[in-house]
């Protein structure tokens, strides 16, 4: 009996984590943008954990930009280590058909290298910074560690450049105009001459510059900031030179098996938009076991229904875009206080015994059309199976009232989680005033790390080393990714630059992970909090 309890609890548990994204994120603020979309903050109630969620909008507006993104959310999945971000989720959007924007949930990285305005850029290698060569090396991230090591000892921006060109300026600043022997191999002829015209620059000393710093510490630094990456010693190099004596932790360092050529089989053969669209979908579905195994099995229903959170969270990132990043967050337009069930099809039928009971439908009022997709009534009219669930009656609750069981928004943390509180399908929202009432402050603070001695800072920095050594140390993956960047070549003449800055971005970006990594050195912020209710958004 107990058994039988606990396995029901268990099919529940399992069934609204899959559907629960609606009311999981408690949005907070804007704490950042990138090249691809605006990242907030948030709690995740299931867990009371912070997060950052990531909206990343339009990907399939340029095919090159999709597959990028691809290979991000595909690299941050397999690349685990604890340096390196992870990705926690990926909201289901609401049509796998038409989804354009994707929201990703990322563990919360109290702060980073340089608090809201950090550009890749100023970590960027100086052969990405011209486009060199058609083809780059791991180097490009030992040239970014080098940034990060800078930032470190000084607790300011190495390279903050405002474009490219003023980013070159910055690194032949400081390290003098490249040799003519570095230039001569440069295959960009127009980066070629660029570099050759630029007035004789000489090096300035690193002891001069890092003032602070110590002889190890300024040698390994003038190695990995090497103008041309042949001179940059490879990741294994730097974790062995004699700064990081006494700091290699084996149990942190363990060597990664490579990763499957599969999982990057996209990037040798030619991929239209509904590829990578299906290929996104399916890298999302790793966040949706129950789905996968649906999909996996050719069991899912392309047509059915499900709460996404996708339409609310698009409303909040843009209201609060609008209003500089922060607050009031508004509360969702909200025409109905419940999820008609006759929209909700599971993905996997579940045996009625097993089925949750989110109070009961029978008794209460008709369901309301206008919350139908109208494409589903549409579905509906033929022999496509309505539903798996046969009540088309819905609980007719009223605004701001709960049906069923819910778990109280206030209450972030959850201990147990399979509590059938939270358990949520029909999400009440409370009046605006009480929304507003919710707001607080709290400051964070921390402090930059600035001397350059310490154990600790040496340790970062060998840990970022580590990361990057473990996220190149992939054979296969990594020589397959370089050999054959982004193979879009046979299509038009255009993409070749794109092809550039395709293969550029993966990897600057998966300095995401390492730069992100360097908590340590945090500038303190204010944070201001809201708080956003979710209830269930439009279906297919
Ligand atoms: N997990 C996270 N925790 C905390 N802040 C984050 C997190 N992810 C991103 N941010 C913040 O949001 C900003 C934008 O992040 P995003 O990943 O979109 O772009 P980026 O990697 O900085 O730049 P680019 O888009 O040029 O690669 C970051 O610079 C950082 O300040």
């Amino acid at each position: 009996m107990q058994h039988d309890q606990r396995k029901k609890s268990s099919a529940e548990a399992e069934f609204f984590t899959e559907y629960g994204d609606a009311s999981r994120y408690r949005i907070q603020e804007v704490i950042g943008k990138g090249s691809y979309g605006v990242v907030c903050s948030a709690i995740d109630v299931h867990t009371g954990e912070k997060v950052a969620i990531k909206k990343i909008h339009d990907i399939f507006e340029h095919i090159s930009d999709a597959a990028r993104i691809l290979r991000e959310i595909k690299l941050l999945r397999l690349l685990r280590h604890p340096d390196i971000v992870e990705i926690k989720h990926i909201m289901l959007p609401p049509s796998r058909r038409d989804f354009k924007d994707i929201y990703v949930v990322f563990e919360l990285m109290e702060s980073d290298l340089h608090q809201d305005y950090v550009a890749t850029r100023w970590y960027r290698a100086p052969e990405l910074c011209g486009s060199f060569f058609s083809k780059y090396t791991p180097a490009i991230d030992i040239w970014s560690i080098g940034c990060i090591f800078a930032e470190v000892l000084t607790g300011k921006p190495l390279f903050p450049g405002k474009n490219v060109v003023h980013q070159l300026d910055l690194m032949t600043d400081l390290l003098g105009t490249p040799s003519l022997d570095t230039i001569s191999r440069v295959c960009n002829e127009k980066a070629r001459r660029y570099l050759s015209s630029m007035r004789k620059k000489e090096p300035i000393s690193f002891s001069q510059k890092f003032p602070n710093a110590g002889p190890l510490a300024l040698d390994l630094l003038q190695r990995l900031l090497a103008f041309d990456p042949k001179d940059r010693p490879t990741a294994e190099e730097a974790l062995a030179h004699p700064y990081f004596k006494g700091l290699a932790k084996v149990e942190r360092e363990p060597s990664c098996q490579p990763i499957t050529k599969m999982e990057f089989e996209f990037e040798r053969r030619r991929v239209t938009k509904e590829d990578i669209r299906e290929l996104i979908f399916r890298e999302i579905l790793e966040y949706h076991p129950q789905l996968l195994k649906d999909y996996m099995n050719g069991t899912e229903r392309t047509t059915f229904l499900y709460p996404s959170a996708v339409d609310q969270f698009r409303k909040q990132f843009a209201h609060l875009e609008e209003n500089n990043g922060n607050g009031p967050v508004i509360p969702m337009e909200r025409k109905h206080a419940s999820l008609p069930r006759s929209t909700i099809v599971h993905s996997t039928p579940i045996p009625v015994k097993e089925q949750p009971r989110i109070g009961s439908s029978r008794d209460k009022a008709s369901p309301d059309e206008s919350y139908r997709n109208p494409r589903e009534t549409d579905r509906f009219s033929g022999n496509a199976p309505r539903t798996s669930q046969a009540p088309h009656r819905v609980p007719a609750a009223r605004p701001g009232r709960v049906v069923g069981p819910v778990m109280p928004y206030e209450n972030g943390s959850t201990k147990d989680p399979y509590d059938r509180r939270k358990f949520a399908l029909n999400s009440g929202y409370p009046p605006q005033q009480q929304i507003q009432q919710t707001y607080g402050y709290y400051q964070t603070s921390g402090k930059v790390a600035c001397s350059e001695q310490s154990q600790a800072e040496r340790y970062t920095l060998h840990q970022q080393a580590y990361a990057c050594a473990n996220s190149t140390a992939v054979p296969d993956v990594a020589l397959d990714m370089r050999a054959a960047p982004f193979h879009l070549s046979a299509g038009p003449a255009s993409d070749s630059s794109d092809r550039l800055s395709a293969e550029s971005n993966l990897y600057t970006r998966s300095l995401n992970g390492i730069a992100a990594t360097a908590a340590g050195v945090a500038a303190s912020a204010h944070r201001k909090v809201g708080v956003v209710p979710f209830g269930m958004s439009k279906m297919y």
